[in-house]
């Protein structure tokens, strides 16, 4: 199994519990969604996975991936697992790229990091050919921009080819799509569903379940606490908690207001 969080509690200097007692695992192939609101800690959980909790946390129980346990990962093992096997997609696009060098040239090096020998030609293929899956044409001119050029969602789908050109085994991917437009959106959405039946795993953190409604599974969270856990569609059509039914009320209505 590619991941697997087992009894995850994170808490603060403080003291301050931000998450509690998780658990959850994602299959091969499989789409994973933890949804909640602001504060609930999501991105917490994400930074556990890819070892960015720093001193200010302090964190118990186990994140398993290839029988290691990432809270403890080496200095060498962490490099051999970030960015290659595993890769996340940030909440801010714009921040992710450095503003003074070329896209084109940041994903260059990107892929350089985990591959040796490529021609500029061949790796530029690669980046064209993923940057159309995602569903950006004139893929020339963007590859040649700097970031300040170009808009949040095409920022926001060059940074999750940055973490595709490396075929990771699990992506994550935390607020990832909100800078892209709806119908945009749900092509992505779909787009990742179909990278999900090629082999990958995707950890797909929202406030919105319309969004995670593509995913296999959702995890429901609220002030760092699972509230409900299953299958997508299931919960979707029958939630058990009052939290989770709230949820899919105000997606309902901000869809009527949309309308
Ligand atoms: N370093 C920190 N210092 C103080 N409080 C923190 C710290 N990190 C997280 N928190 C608190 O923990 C809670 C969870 O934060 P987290 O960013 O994980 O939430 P989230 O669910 O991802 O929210 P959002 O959807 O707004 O990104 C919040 O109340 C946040 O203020």
């Amino acid at each position: 199994m590619p991941l697997e969080v087992k009894d995850l509690t994170i808490s603060l200097a403080s003291g301050e519990l931000v998450a509690e007692n998780i658990s959850f695992q994602i299959e091969k192939g499989e789409m994973l969604s933890i949804v909640g609101s602001s504060g609930a800690g999501k991105t917490t959980i994400c930074k556990a996975i890819m070892g960015l909790l720093g001193s200010a946390y302090q964190a118990t129980g186990q994140i398993v991936f290839q029988g290691m346990n990432l809270l403890d990962l080496t200095k060498k093992e962490r490099k051999q697992v970030y960015g290659k096997e595993i890769c996340f997609i940030m909440q801010n696009p714009m921040t992710a790229f450095n503003p003074s060098i070329r896209v084109g040239k940041q994903l260059e090096k990107t892929y350089r990091l985990h591959h040796d020998c490529f021609s500029k030609m061949e790796m530029h293929t690669l980046f064209d050919k993923i940057l159309r899956r995602l569903g950006l044409e004139d893929t020339d001119r963007i590859l040649k921009s700097y970031p300040f050029a170009l808009s949040g969602g095409m920022l926001q789908r060059l940074m999750i080819t940055a973490a595709l050109i490396n075929e990771p085994q699990i992506l994550i991917a935390d607020e990832a799509t909100t800078a892209i437009d709806a119908c945009n959106r749900i092509e992505l959405m779909k787009e990742l569903k179909q990278l999900c039946t090629e082999g990958m795993s995707v950890l797909f953190v929202t406030h919105d379940l319309r969004a995670a409604a593509f995913s296999d599974h959702l995890l429901i969270m609220n002030h760092g606490k699972v509230i409900e856990a299953g299958i997508t569609q299931e919960i979707i059509k029958a939630p058990k908690e009052e939290y989770t039914a709230y949820l899919l009320g105000a997606c309902r209505l901000e869809r009527r207001e949309g309308d």
